[in-house]
């Protein structure tokens, strides 16, 4: 593979979108880029906000690129893969699947057998290049191949190899949905603080800047996250209010179940979309 590959993306979303925009950022060039998806509309908005090439066609974006990064809903990715087979079993371009749930196994079936095919499980703040992603690769991918989908995705924020194809489930429910788990913390604690006569703006504001500033002090110091915890809590004082409400309501119980259920559902997903297609 050349040393600038030209990367392929089909589909244009959320995914996608935050890849591009933290690749760009990161120095990648937007004319080794390439991506394809229906709604032509929303093409051109792409192509003018980042300076990458469009087209509706998949099979030629498929046809451009030595590394092609499917990027679109697993619901439809069977038929997506069957369309562009014949010109991939051609190129033969690294493929990567972004796609919760399905395997290495039933995408390589669909796109025809016997490519290589990285499995990556990203995730959204990509687009500021604090992405955390699992990888995974099957037995067709050289060496230099997976630097190549490494240095995409360290790109844009970490990746980390799994040896272990299953463990994509569990980073799934972890870094893959993580962000929105952090959201709703976000959204909960703006609201409480908008109930208490704070300004919905600078109660944001705050939050945000609290939240990042804890998870720029749990990267960095050599404590752990429960003695950061303790850190704050002065005995008697107002967090151990706070943080005794948070456990006598459950809070951990529930974040394991919430786990578990994101879990269970990439695994399900896994099941259902391998057998509607068989
Ligand atoms: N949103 C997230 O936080 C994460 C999503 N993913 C995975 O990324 C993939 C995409 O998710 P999102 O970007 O959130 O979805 P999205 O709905 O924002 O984007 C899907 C894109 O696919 C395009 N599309 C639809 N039909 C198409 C076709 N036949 N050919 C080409 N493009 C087509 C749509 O126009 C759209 O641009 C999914 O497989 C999801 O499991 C993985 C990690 C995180
Ligand atoms: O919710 C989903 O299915 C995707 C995968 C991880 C994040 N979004």
């Amino acid at each position: 593979m050349s040393t600038s590959p030209t990367i392929g993306f089909i589909g244009a979303g959320n995914m996608a979108s935050a890849i591009i925009g933290g690749m760009l950022d990161s120095g990648f060039r937007a004319g080794g880029i390439w991506v394809s998806a229906p709604d032509d509309a929303h093409l051109q908005t792409i192509r003018n906000k980042f300076g990458v090439s469009v087209t509706t066609d998949n099979r030629y974006c498929a046809q451009q690129a030595d590394v092609l990064i499917l990027a679109v809903k697993p619901q439809i990715m069977a038929d997506v893969c069957s369309d562009i087979a014949p010109v991939v079993q051609n190129t033969r371009p690294l493929m990567v699947s972004i796609a919760a749930g399905l395997t290495a196994d039933t995408l390589d079936n669909w796109l025809g057998g016997g490519l290589p095919l990285v499995r990556v499980m990203p995730n959204t703040p990509s687009l500021v290049g604090m992405g955390a992603a699992g990888l995974f690769a099957n037995n067709e991918v050289s060496d230099d191949q997976k630097q190549t989908v490494e240095s995409i995705f360290n790109s844009i924020g970490k990746a980390l190899w799994l040896d272990d194809e299953n463990q994509l489930h569990a980073v799934t429910a972890l870094s893959g949905s993580g962000p929105a788990y952090f959201f709703l913390m976000l959204e909960a604690l703006e609201a409480a603080a908008t109930v208490a006569g704070i300004p919905a703006e600078t109660a944001r504001g705050l939050a945000i800047q609290t939240m990042a500033g804890a998870a720029e002090m749990a990267a960095r110091s050599e404590h752990d996250p429960a003695q950061l915890k303790r850190n704050v809590m002065s005995p008697g004082g107002t967090t151990e209010q706070a943080i005794n409400t948070f456990e006598d309501g459950g809070l951990r119980p529930l974040v394991e179940k919430a786990y578990k259920a994101a879990m269970s559902r990439s695994r399900d997903m896994a099941r259902e979309l391998a057998d509607s297609k068989q």
